[in-house]
């Protein structure tokens, strides 16, 4: 039901993504891995047409997916989040909620659309940061209200890039347990991340990226030393079980597939 077919990037004289071609199932969890400046981010913004001058074409469920950007939640990298911007938590989740409300109503949310960011704040437990800048909260809370205004989207399809960042264990697992509950509920999720590790065995799919797609399959189809080995330039970064693979060769170095 998301089909990327044929999809090529290139800033300038540099080619990020050539010629990526994968489907996904509705109701997965799909991990997108891969070295640092692999062609993650760049995938995931060139999805939803965030980047110009690209080749190739996103369909979802058979229609443009550019043309259905309300049924997508995008977190970007927290880098590119401005987070001095003096907004509130609660009206960052309400920000999902703009597509939702009729033209009416655009001097104030609806009754329904508050109970919604209501129940996806209490859902990432910030209930009770609710009026707190942006700025004045730890990493791992202002991930969290990002993930509250995923939820409160009510978007089909969640593209996430590294939500993991910045979040210790406890945090993560509340994430996991969100990103399945997500799932059951039939939503996709496609999510860079850069753990390593038994954490990938909880996708359903993955899909290894170095500018072209590596591998794409479970986990245990994808993470073989072949394909490691393509994609990071050592297959010694399969035994680094809990460590980072930016540690291993750049990215930048290898050649195209
Ligand atoms: N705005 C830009 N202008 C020029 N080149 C860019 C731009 N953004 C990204 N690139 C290049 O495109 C390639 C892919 O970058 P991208 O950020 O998509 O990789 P990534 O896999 O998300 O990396 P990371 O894991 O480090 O976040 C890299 O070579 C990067 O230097």
């Amino acid at each position: 039901m998301l089909e990327v077919r044929d999809l090529s990037v290139r800033y300038r004289e540099t080619i990020a993504l050539s010629n990526i071609s994968f489907e996904i199932n509705r109701g997965t969890v799909v991990g997108l891995i891969g070295p640092n400046g692999a062609g993650k981010s760049t995938l995931l913004k060139s999805m939803l047409g965030l980047i110009p001058n690209q080749e190739g074409q996103v369909f979802y469920n058979q229609q443009f997916l550019k043309q259905q950007c309300q049924k997508v939640a995008y977190l970007p990298q927290r880098s590119q989040i401005d987070w001095d911007y003096p907004v509130t938590v609660w009206n960052v989740v309400m920000m999902a909620r703009i597509n939702h409300q009729p033209w009416w109503r655009m001097g104030g949310a609806s009754r329904r659309s508050q109970e919604i960011v209501q129940e996806a704040l209490a859902r990432v437990e910030l209930d009770n940061l609710r009026d707190r800048p942006i700025k004045q909260l730890s990493g791992g809370q202002q991930q969290r209200v990002f993930l509250a205004r995923a939820i409160a989207q009510q978007a089909d399809l969640l593209l996430l890039d590294e939500p993991f960042t910045a979040i210790d264990k406890k945090t993560e697992s509340l994430m996991w347990q969100i990103y399945e509950e997500l799932k059951q509920a039939g939503k996709t999720l496609l999510i860079s991340c850069h753990e390593w590790g038994e954490t990938l065995d909880r996708y359903d799919h993955l899909l290894l990226l170095n500018h072209c797609l590596i591998a794409s399959g479970t986990p245990r189809q994808v993470l073989t030393p072949e394909h490691i080995q393509l994609a990071y330039g050592s297959p010694d970064v399969i035994n680094l079980a809990g460590r980072s693979p930016q540690a291993a060769t750049d990215a930048e170095e290898f050649m195209f597939c």
